[in-house]
């Protein structure tokens, strides 16, 4: 059997790095095409040595200087006798849409990885998606790509693939009443922040918003679990995935990451995909498909954990997910705008020019101001990105530190 043809955006980021975790399980299944990074050039010269793609390319120009500058190419050559095509971020349209590339994982983090995640769409390939915002952003635009070149989108986000694995295989997005699906309930751990006192909040630094109690990330996506913006770009990413009404999608908190999401049916049957907190696994699953393939993720022990609990999430201290329910109601315009003032607002933070709790009202400011915009095609979408990301940069000092 012929191998796999992957193209990976993000390589260097912790999704990327579970993904050649997987994929070096695998050499007989596997072939890596490219690799994308973005600043971690040391990395992607490992990675590269390691999988011997055909293809490096290095987004940020003062970092495929470096490359340059450092003699990585030769250094590459010299250990592997082989040479390897290495280009900038003009080459991301070649890398996805190649005629030998199968699959492209999409794991860069935020709106950056829309276009590359798109251009894979449209050429019909097989899209592993792990980065959400692309879709937050753009989701319509995105499903209709999809469509038209009949390619296939797979969830790498692990409540979306849990999802994914309790509906029918036969399930049609056009048709979601069809199948007697009455509601999807996403899971959410309730973040470092689920049961600190709401006094302490003025005060929550960097260092403990990325400190996330269960799972390994990257420090955008972790801030966004503790503000909880993250379910709320999930809400917005199973709308798009999955075709069903807003009323259809809810939240439920348990804190210990087990239990991956939820389909609610007609007939009172709830079905639940549980597996230990290790992204490994979703990232096997959609890899794998059809076949189910080892991923290196510990095996599940229930007895060990002894108690599984659920709660409801409590707005007054994610307030971030009354926004997701206005944005699920227009998501064409509040969509795009809550993504693009949360993804400036983390980066604020985590910067230490704003403070924890500036990200809700930062990205509540914005909501109301472009709230009556007009989205009717992917230009006038990120245009509206680009106008929120300058409107929220402006008002960086209305908020204090
Ligand atoms: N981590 C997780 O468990 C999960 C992550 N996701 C989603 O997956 C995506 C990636 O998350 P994660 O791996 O944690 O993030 P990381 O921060 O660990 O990695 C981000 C990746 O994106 C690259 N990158 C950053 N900015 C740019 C840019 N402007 N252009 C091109 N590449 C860029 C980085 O390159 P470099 O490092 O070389 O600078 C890196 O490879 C996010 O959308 C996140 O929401 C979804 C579910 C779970
Ligand atoms: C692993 C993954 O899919 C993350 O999106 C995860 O869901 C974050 O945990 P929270 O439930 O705390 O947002
Ligand atoms: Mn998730």
């Amino acid at each position: 059997m012929s191998k796999q043809v992957i193209t990976i955006l993000g390589s260097t980021g912790t999704i990327g790095v579970n993904t050649l975790d997987v994929i070096a399980r695998h050499p007989d299944k596997f072939e890596v095409f490219c690799l994308v990074g973005h600043k971690n050039i040391q990395l992607l010269l490992e990675q590269a040595l390691r999988f011997q793609p055909e293809h490096l390319v290095i987004c940020d120009s003062a970092s495929l200087d470096q490359w340059i500058a450092l003699g990585f190419s030769n250094q590459y050559r010299s250990q592997t006798g082989k040479t390897l095509e290495v280009t900038g971020q003009e080459s991301l349209t070649t890398v996805c849409q190649h005629e030998k590339v199968d699959t492209v994982v999409a794991a860069i983090v935020g709106a950056a990885g829309l276009f590359p995640t798109l251009r894979s769409l449209e050429a019909g390939k097989r899209v592993l998606l792990a980065n959400k915002e692309s879709l937050v952003l753009a989701g319509r635009f995105m499903m209709e790509a999809c469509l038209k070149a009949k390619a296939t989108l797979l969830p790498i986000d692990s409540e979306h693939n849990a999802i994914y694995q309790c509906l029918p295989a036969d399930y049609d997005i056009k048709q979601p009443a069809s199948h007697g699906v009455d509601r999807l309930i996403l899971t959410a751990s309730g973040g470092p922040f689920r049961t600190l006192p709401l006094s302490c909040f003025e005060q929550i630094t960097p260092a403990q918003a990325v400190a996330h109690p269960n799972w390994v990330m990257g420090r955008k996506i972790s801030v966004d679990s503790a503000t909880m913006a993250n379910k709320s770009l999930e809400l917005i990413e199973a709308l798009w995935l999955f075709g069903l009404p807003a009323t259809s999608l809810s939240v439920l908190i348990h804190p210990q990451s087990i239990v991956h999401s939820m389909v609610e049916y007609r007939d009172g049957s709830v079905l639940a995909q549980l597996g230990c907190p290790d992204m490994r696994t979703p990232i096997a699953h959609v890899l794998g498909l059809p076949n189910r393939i080892e991923s290196g993720s510990a095996r599940l022990n229930l007895a060990e954990i002894g108690n599984l609990s659920f709660e409801e999430p409590d707005l007054n201290r994610f307030p971030m997910l009354t926004l997701a329910r206005q944005a699920l109601h227009k998501p064409d315009v509040l969509a795009p705008v809550f993504n693009a003032a949360n993804e400036i607002a983390v980066d604020e933070f985590l910067n230490e020019r704003i403070g924890y709790k500036d990200i809700y009202a930062m990205v509540s400011e914005c909501m109301a101001s472009f709230a009556d915009r007009a989205v009717d095609s992917l230009d006038s979408a990120f245009d509206l990105d680009q106008e929120v990301r300058a409107h929220a940069r402006q008002s960086v000092p209305e908020f204090s530190r």
